[in-house]
Formats: C-alpha cells, structure tokens, sequence
C-alpha cells in the first residue's frame, strides 16, 4: 500500500479515535452533555488552551437505512461536501494522495463579531479491519474519516480569514438484522451507530458565549442535516459495504 508524508500521522490518529468505540459512558469521563435530539446525543468538556475556547465536542447517534461505508463516503467525498455543508463558502481540494486521502482548503461563513475562520486539513477515509468489539453486538463493518490540521505549500488562504485548526473524526458502525424469512438484506436491516469527535482551535480570539452557542446549535443541525442527505442520496442505491 503506497503511504504518502501525513501516513504515520493519520495511523496515529485512527488509533486513538478507536479507543472511543469502547464506549465507555459518553456522561464518565468530564463530558457533559449539551443537547439531545432523538437517538442523538452531543457532550462537549469545556477546555480552553491560551485563553482560547477549545471545547471538545462528542456526539453519538444511530441512523437507520444506510451502511458505515455509505455514511463515511459521502462526509469525506470532496463533489459533494457543499451538498450537506451549510456553513463553508470556499472549498477547494489543493492535493490528492490517493483514493481515500485529500488535502482540502475551505473557509467557513463568518460568525460576527469574531473573524473568519479557515481550514486546511488532511481528509482520509479508512475502513477499520478489527475493530474493539464491545458488548454483545457484532458491527458488520467499520469505517473511519480523519480530518486533521496540515501545512501545505499551495494553500492560497482568503485574506483576513484566521486560520482554525481541527481533529474531527466520524466513525461509523453498520449493524445487521437479518430478514426473518430469510430473504435478501435490505435497507430496513441496517442500522449505523455514528461517533463524531471535533477539537476545533478557533485559531484566534472568539468570544466564549458566541463560540460556545455557535457549538451548541450547529453541531446538532450539522449532523441531522448530514444524515437525513445521506438517507436521502442512498435510499433508491444498491447497498454499499
Ligand atoms: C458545523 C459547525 C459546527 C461548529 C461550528 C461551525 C461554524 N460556524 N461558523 C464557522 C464554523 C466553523 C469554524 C471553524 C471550524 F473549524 C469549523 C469546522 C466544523 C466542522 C468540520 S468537519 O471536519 O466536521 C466537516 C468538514 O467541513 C470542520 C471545520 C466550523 N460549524
């Protein structure tokens, strides 16, 4: 397998986002819980580094209808981020290092009175071959998408935009209950448990009450939004595992 200069990063990374699938009680551990919405549940810890609001950000939730590689697909899939992504303006793909791996520039709609943030983050989806297995349920598959702060020679940065830096992972699950008479799987079989981490460092000064209402409301929207799409775009497709 050709690796690229940001492997051992990422395989860094993947291991450590895995350990989140022991699903260790999301209320242990200092995260506190923001919102609720159905089988979705987002905790933030409140963390702040050189006086910034880093807030760490946890939800899990589980979505009918769709496999862990249909949902990691369509959240690393650069043709269709401003399909389900409603608060970036610029988006470009500056460098592809290979099927799964890009290094993507965007910038995100500003949130007054604080300036414009941007991003320019290594993006991989990867499928988890062994993963912790835990509890009595048995996942189908597992497949991760790592977004992650790099530099690159080419970033052409919107000027007066203040550069943002993120560790986001979404790690998805597909659990199957097969047809009782046997029949062939379909999309009323699946189910997909979602954990989505971010660690966003703004970058520069943003006031804690606008940074932490921002979180508390587009967090929940942003995910609700993403996997009604994904339901939405895979409902008539052939199952994709
Ligand atoms: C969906 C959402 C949640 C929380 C904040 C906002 C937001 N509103 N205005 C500016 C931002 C903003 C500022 C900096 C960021 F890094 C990201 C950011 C958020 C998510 C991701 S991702 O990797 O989960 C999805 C790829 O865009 C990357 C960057 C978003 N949007």
């Amino acid at each position: 397998k050709v690796t690229h200069e940001h492997s051992e990063a990422l395989n860094q990374r993947i291991k450590e986002h895995l350990a989140l699938l022991d699903h260790s009680d999301p209320d242990a551990n200092g995260w506190e819980q923001i919102t609720e919405d159905g089988e979705m549940k987002v905790y933030r810890k409140e963390l702040v580094q050189d006086g910034l609001i880093c807030d760490p950000l946890k939800a899990v939730h589980s979505v009918g209808l769709v496999t862990a590689k249909e949902m990691c697909h369509y959240f690393w899939f650069p043709d269709v981020r401003r399909d389900w992504e409603e608060t970036v303006d610029v988006f470009d793909v500056l460098e592809t290092l290979d099927e799964a791996t890009t290094i993507n520039y965007q910038t995100h709609k500003q949130v007054w009175p604080a300036a414009q943030r941007d991003c320019l983050y290594l993006s991989s989806m990867v499928k988890v071959d062994n993963p912790p297995s835990v509890g009595d349920k048995i996942p189908h598959d597992t497949w991760i998408v790592c977004n992650f702060s790099v530099d690159h020679p080419e970033a052409n940065p919107v000027s007066g935009c203040v550069r943002a830096l993120i560790e986001v992972a979404l790690i998805c699950q597909t659990f199957i209950t097969l047809p009782k008479d046997g029949g062939p799987i379909t999309r009323d079989c699946l189910q997909c448990d979602i954990i989505y981490v971010a660690n966003v460092n703004p970058g520069g000064w943003a006031p804690a009450s606008v940074l932490r209402s921002i979180y508390k409301r587009e967090y929940p929207k942003f995910l609700n939004r993403f996997t009604n799409y994904v339901q939405q775009k895979t409902k008539d497709l052939k199952l994709l595992f």
